[in-house]
């Protein structure tokens, strides 16, 4: 079974769709990011999964129940959902304790203070329940958020963006605490973000939208390896399209020579374009070449040779002790990878 379902899902503000014709299943214990460019609709979605708006059609189940669908609208309170957001949204008169007590009200006192103390262990903040949340760090009350939010042990937790605000050094660690305490409660969620640095250290699966639909769903291999589309392709870092001819069922003839693909497919025989990422070209000194290279740039560990193949612009790393020799001709040559062809 799945935890999430939604079907056909239709919202519009002011009859503009925003979503359109929307589907996404998350598994049991499943963590499920919605990545994608700013407006496409991802915080429109997880409002309608809250039942903080009314899509215009659809369905939603949460486990087995129907939540939303042709005869039905359940509110928000009663689906059993968890919410965390960007501004973690702790209410600053309360202490620790007390926030992460506050949907915990059907609980006897006795049952309250314990399940408090679970959560605060978990999150590994047992020494702070009397402070209040302006005596906190932001990672530390992004933890508290996620135990009240965790605390009345909800079918599904959606979080949206809960990482913004936070400093770059911590936030990795941050992600990947909130992902152990995440799956050890074996909740499901749906996480919104725009960074896929953030989406591939967090989620299992990542759900890449585009104007209110999912382009696709699948890990990030998958989708590395076997985007369905150019937005895909595009979305999941930069690249360059390149003139190809498949050859065989695993090559590709270009201008720059015959490209290998370690991934066999029956391919059409007629030209295409293939999507290359700059971590894909080798650039090389060699007795003849044409490359030209318009800038170097020295970035610690490696430089960034920028270049322009086929009319389009990318930058191209090589290793710091392995720099090219700019007054020599310059080649390059594609290395063997999953190859992403568009007829
Ligand atoms: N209350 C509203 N009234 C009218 N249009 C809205 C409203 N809220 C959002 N929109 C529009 O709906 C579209 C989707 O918004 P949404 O907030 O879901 O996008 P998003 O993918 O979460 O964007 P971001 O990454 O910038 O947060 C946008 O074009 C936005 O301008």
């Amino acid at each position: 079974m799945y935890s999430l379902s939604i079907e056909s899902l239709q919202y519009s503000y002011d009859g503009q769709a925003v979503i359109d014709d929307l589907d996404l299943h998350v598994k049991e214990n499943e963590i499920v990011c919605l990545l994608g460019s700013s407006g496409c609709g991802k915080t429109t979605t997880l409002k309608a999964i809250a039942g903080l708006l009314k899509p215009q059609s659809g369905t939603i189940h949460i486990g087995s129940k129907c939540v939303n669908g042709t005869d039905t609208f359940i509110p928000p309170q009663n689906r059993n959902v968890g919410m965390m957001f960007q501004d973690y949204a702790l209410f600053p008169h309360l202490t620790v304790f007390q926030n992460v007590a506050f949907g915990l009200s059907k609980l006897s006192r006795a049952d309250k203070q314990k399940r408090v103390d679970e959560m605060l262990e978990l999150v590994h903040l047992s020494e702070f329940g009397n402070r209040y949340p302006h005596e906190l760090s932001g990672g530390q009350q992004q933890r508290v958020a996620i135990a009240r939010a965790l605390a009345y042990k909800p079918n599904l937790l959606l979080l949206d963006e809960p990482f913004s605000n936070i400093d770059a050094q911590v936030r990795f660690q941050l992600i990947s605490d909130i992902r152990s305490i995440i799956k050890d409660q074996k909740v499901s969620a749906i996480f919104v973000s725009h960074s896929k640095d953030e989406a591939f250290a967090f989620s299992d699966r990542l759900a890449i939208m585009h104007q209110g639909k999912i382009a696709q769903l699948g890990c990030p291999t998958e989708l590395f390896q076997t985007p369905k589309n150019k937005v895909v392709a595009e979305f999941l870092g930069q690249g360059i399209y390149l003139d190809a001819k498949p050859s065989g069922n695993d090559s590709f003839q270009t201008k720059f020579g015959l490209v290998n693909s370690l991934t066999k497919q029956p391919l059409p025989s007629e030209h295409g374009k293939i999507f290359v990422r700059p971590s894909n070209i080798e650039l090389f000194n060699a007795d003849s070449g044409e490359i030209k290279v318009n800038q170097e740039r020295f970035v610690g560990t490696e430089y960034l040779y920028a270049v322009e193949l086929q009319g389009q612009q990318l930058e191209i790393a090589k290793p710091a002790d392995n720099p090219l020799d700019l007054s020599k001709p310059i080649s390059l040559k594609i290395k063997p990878h999953a190859v992403n062809f568009f007829s």
